[in-house]
């Protein structure tokens, strides 16, 4: 069965992640590129994890239930499975969405892999089967994906409050938003404001 991709806003969302090694380090790193507001706790932390403090809280000790309360999601990433087990089954019973590192079928939520540039955010899955052929079809996904995109997207972006507030029928918004995106993909993702406001001015009234 696969998994449905929903992307969700985590800026500043509280994190814990339970265990503080390897697989906790890659889930961090992935977690502070959408600068989630993380809290790691374990009773030994990795250099690597270690030399992040400042950007996200360590707190040096064994799994505890009270951390979970104010929690928007949890990771748990500790090398003991019955902790994890446990991790899970306390989070359920609050509610509070949990990814569990080394049990596909106690993840609420999946790890992607995952390529950000600027506002285009694209996430692999492979449902829990392959986590290397996520990986390589990320990189195959990002060996294709032209450079000139991310900039495209962010012109795009500017022009869309301006065009929902001077157009008012919904399909010829749809139709201006069109036209700009084909005109900037075939000008190497650049939009000129003439040209631009050349295809606004056909449509208002
Ligand atoms: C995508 C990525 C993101 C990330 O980690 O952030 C990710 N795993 C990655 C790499 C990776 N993970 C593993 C290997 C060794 C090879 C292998 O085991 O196949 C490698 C490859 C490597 O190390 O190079 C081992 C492994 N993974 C899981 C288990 C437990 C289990 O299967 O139950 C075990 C231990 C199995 C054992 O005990 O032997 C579980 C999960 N790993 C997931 C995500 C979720 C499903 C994603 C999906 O398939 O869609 C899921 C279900 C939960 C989760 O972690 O969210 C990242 C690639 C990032 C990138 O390349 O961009
Ligand atoms: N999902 C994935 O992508 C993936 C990939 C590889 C491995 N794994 C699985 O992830 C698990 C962790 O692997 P690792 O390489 O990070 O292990 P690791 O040995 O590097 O780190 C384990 C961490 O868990 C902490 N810990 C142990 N007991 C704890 C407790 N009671 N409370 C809080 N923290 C505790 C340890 O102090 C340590 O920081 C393994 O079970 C492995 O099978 C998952």
């Amino acid at each position: 069965m696969a998994y449905f991709p929903f992307f969700i806003d985590i800026k500043n969302k509280k994190c814990i992640i339970y265990g503080g090694g390897k697989v906790a380090y890659r889930k961090i790193e992935a977690l502070l590129d959408f600068e989630a507001d993380i809290t790691v706790i374990a009773p030994v932390v990795s250099e690597e994890i270690a030399a992040l403090e400042g950007r996200i809280h360590i707190n040096i000790g064994e799994y505890g239930e009270k951390e979970l309360e104010d929690a928007f999601f949890v990771i748990a990433a500790t090398n003991n499975s019955a902790i994890n087990e446990m991790i899970a089954k306390n989070c359920r019973d609050r509610k509070i969405l949990v990814n569990v590192v080394d049990e596909l079928s106690k993840c609420d939520f999946l790890f992607p892999a995952y390529i950000k540039k600027g506002s285009i955010s694209i996430g692999v899955t492979t449902s829990g089967q392959s986590p290397v052929m996520a990986g390589h079809i990320r990189k195959t996904i990002s060996d294709n994906l032209p450079d000139t995109y991310e900039a495209l997207v962010e012109t795009l972006g500017g022009y869309r409050e301006y065009v929902k507030n001077n157009v008012s029928s919904e399909s010829e918004r749809a139709d201006i938003m069109k036209e700009l995106a084909r005109l900037g993909l075939n000008n190497n993702g650049k939009l000129n404001g003439l040209d631009v406001q050349n295809v606004i001015s056909k449509y208002m009234k």
